[in-house]
Order: structure tokens, then sequence, then C-alpha cells
């Protein structure tokens, strides 16, 4: 089975990797930079919208059964800005999609974030770690290496695949 992850973050590439090859077994994975067409630091339905077109530019960058999307991005819920991780999975007809947990960013990364900065950029100055989401993640750093970026990715990626797994009792 060939998947294609419209990413070359290797965060996004291993959950991917590590969750499809749970579920089905033998597998070859692909990180292929695609674009997202949504803002690099998606708010709201922008960050379902751009794991959906990831999903369907990585299927059609090759001969790949699936493309995988996915996008993290913050949702304002009852005056809670919450970041949640999104994956759309697309086989060339029909596209699933799921999420990971949602956190909080402290007060301070979250009003530079709210004035137009990114996630990743605003993390790393606080931090000093370069490049942080494409290692333990912002979720790493905060939870004290409790749960890292990879395994919350890898929970959307698998939320994703249940109606997969159930195909008779999903519409498609
Ligand atoms: O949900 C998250 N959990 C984390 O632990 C985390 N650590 C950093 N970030 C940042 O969130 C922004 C959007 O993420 P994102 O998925 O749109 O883009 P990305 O730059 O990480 O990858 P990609 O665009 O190369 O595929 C980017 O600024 C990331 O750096 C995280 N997001």
């Amino acid at each position: 089975m060939r998947i294609a992850v419209g990413t070359n973050n290797p965060v996004k590439v291993n959950a991917a990797e590590n969750v499809f090859s749970s579920v089905f077994g033998d597998v070859t994975v692909d990180g292929i930079n695609v674009p997202s067409g949504v803002p690099s630091q998606p708010f709201g339905n922008d960050t379902v919208k751009g794991a959906m077109n990831r999903a369907k530019n990585a299927y059609e960058s090759g001969r790949y059964d699936y493309g995988v999307g996915i996008e993290a991005g913050l949702f304002d819920i009852e005056g809670y800005v919450i970041d949640v991780q999104y994956c759309a999975i697309f086989d060339g007809q029909w596209t699933t999609i799921g999420c990971g947990s949602g956190f909080e960013y402290p007060s301070l990364v979250l009003d530079e974030v709210l004035s137009g900065k990114e996630v990743g950029e605003v993390m790393s100055k606080f931090t000093g770690i370069d490049d942080l989401g494409k290692k333990m993640g912002a979720i790493g750093y905060l939870s004290n290496g409790m749960l890292d970026r990879t395994r919350l990715t890898e929970q959307s990626v698998f939320m994703a695949l249940i109606p997969r797994m159930n195909k008779e009792l999903y519409k498609h």
C-alpha cells in the first residue's frame, strides 16, 4: 500500500507511517510538499479545508492508494482558543476526517499568534528551540515530554481511519 502525506514535516510523515502500518501492515509512505490552500496559521474551518486540500494534492502527486493531509489550527470555543490537529485521508473518491486532542497555548504565545504570527515561530522564540513543530512540538514542551507532537498527530490520523475500519457503516 502506497501513501503520500502532504508535507515535508517529518513529525507528520512519521505519525502517518506509524498509524497506517499498525492498521494495514506493510506500507510505503512518502512525504510530499503540496499546497494547503489556506494561510500557514489557519483558524477554524480553514484548518479542515487545509487538511482536505493537502490530502487531495498528495494523492494526485503520484500513484498512491491514499493521500493524507494533516493541518494544525486554532479554534475559538466559548472564548477559549484551542489548538487542534486535523487529518484528512483521500482515496480518489472518499475523504474521511479525524482530529486529535485540543489544548491551550500560554497567554503570551496566544497574544502574538492572534496578532498575526505563526505558532511555530512564536513557540521557537519562547522556548529557544528551532523548528519545534518538526521535533517534540509545542505540546511536547508544554507537557514536559509526556505527549509529543508525533503522538498527538497519530491521534488525528487514527481517527480519520475509523470510518475506513468500518466501511459498511458509513455513507461514501
Ligand atoms: O498542533 C500543533 N501541535 C504542536 O505540538 C505544535 N508545535 C508547533 N506547532 C505549530 O503549529 C503551526 C501550524 O501547524 P501546521 O500543521 O499547519 O504546519 P507545520 O509548519 O507544522 O507543518 P507543514 O506546514 O510543513 O506541514 C505551525 O506553526 C507549527 O509549528 C504545533 N501545532
